[in-house]
């Protein structure tokens, strides 16, 4: 094999909450997807360890004549990002060939959601003796790679919510990974649907890695397609919504609160604290009633039933 660097990797080193946006951004030009580490605080020798500070968003982008071009795109669009929110300068160097499998891979670790499930990416195995619930995503594809918070409190609620042998219904399910984790916790079927074919893809894809693709139907759309009929599902005892909050107050009038069968929950995440006043009045307007809110920094997510 030959010595020359084949591939130049970008990193960028950013608070937990922006960690999503940096890979979103990078992975429009990395091949074979972006890698988020974080260091890991363990209290003991048996502490699984919990995530802190801030996170190190890699990517590695494959060394052709083009390289220049991309690299510049890549820098450019970090910059529109930071208009957003400040960011650092990405560093760039270059890898070789052999090493840059191993470099991809190696940072990533499983990640502990809720009491229950562990987030692993698709090609690692547990540790002997774990005793979380696995749920394997590759995170090279869409949104939900188990790093965001909006997602962490979403799978932390579904342990609470997912009623064994009910189904569920994951609007914008992304990765799928809420879908998976409902099945793994003992939903009986789930319905994903997500406006972005790429989503729907990788849902069916990680579902089949997870051994539920059979428990799982997945579909491009949305509320109003749900409610249209065009799937299996129109109503569930579970409903989860990770989406941002002015995309979550626009589908309630397309009637998110009808696909919640009476007496069952509503999941909302992808919610700032400051926006929640307005989520809770949209769904109270459709006569839903909040039971409880968690928060990670400045996200929250909220809990809320349909009354009988
Ligand atoms: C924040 S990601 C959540 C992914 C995953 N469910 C999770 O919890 O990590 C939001 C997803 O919603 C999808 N989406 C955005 N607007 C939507 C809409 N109006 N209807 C359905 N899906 C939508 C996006 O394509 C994206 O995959």
């Amino acid at each position: 094999m030959s010595n020359a660097p084949h591939w130049l990797e970008v990193s960028i080193t950013v608070d937990p909450e922006l960690g999503e946006a940096v890979s979103e951004v990078l992975s429009r030009f990395v091949s074979g997807g972006v890698v988020v580490e974080s260091a890991v605080r363990y209290n003991d020798a048996e502490d699984e360890g919990t995530p802190y500070g801030p996170v190190k968003v890699y990517g590695y982008l494959p060394i052709d004549e083009h390289i220049e071009e991309t690299r510049q795109k890549v820098t450019e669009a970090l910059w529109h990002l930071g208009q957003i929110q400040p960011l650092p300068e990405p560093s760039f160097r270059t890898i070789q060939d052999e090493d840059w499998m191993a470099a991809w891979k190696q940072h990533y670790r499983p990640i502990p959601v809720g009491e229950r499930l562990l987030i692993l990416p698709a090609w690692m195995a547990p540790n002997p003796g774990e005793t979380r619930i696995p749920v394997k995503i590759d995170p090279s594809m869409a949104f939900g790679t188990g790093t965001h918070p909006t997602t962490q409190l979403c799978m932390a609620f579904l342990e609470d919510t997912v009623i064994p042998g009910k189904p569920v219904i994951d609007v914008g399910c992304g990765s799928g990974i809420l879908s998976i984790g409902a099945l793994k916790l003992g939903a009986s079927h789930a319905l994903g649907v997500d406006i972005d074919q790429a989503s729907v893809i990788s849902t069916r894809e990680n579902a089949e890695a997870n051994g539920v693709l059979e428990r799982l139907e997945v579909g491009l759309g949305s509320v109003s397609e749900i409610l249209a009929g065009n799937f299996s599902l129109t109503h569930a005892p579970l409903v989860l919504a990770n989406i941002l909050a002015p995309v979550i107050i626009r589908l309630f009038d397309a009637g998110l609160a009808d696909l919640v069968s009476p007496g069952g929950t509503v999941i909302l995440s992808g919610i700032l604290d400051t926006q929640a006043p307005d989520v809770l009045l949209a769904a109270a307007q459709k006569g839903l009633k909040f039971v409880e809110q968690r928060q990670i920094n400045d996200w929250v997510a909220l809990r809320l039933i349909k009354p009988v």
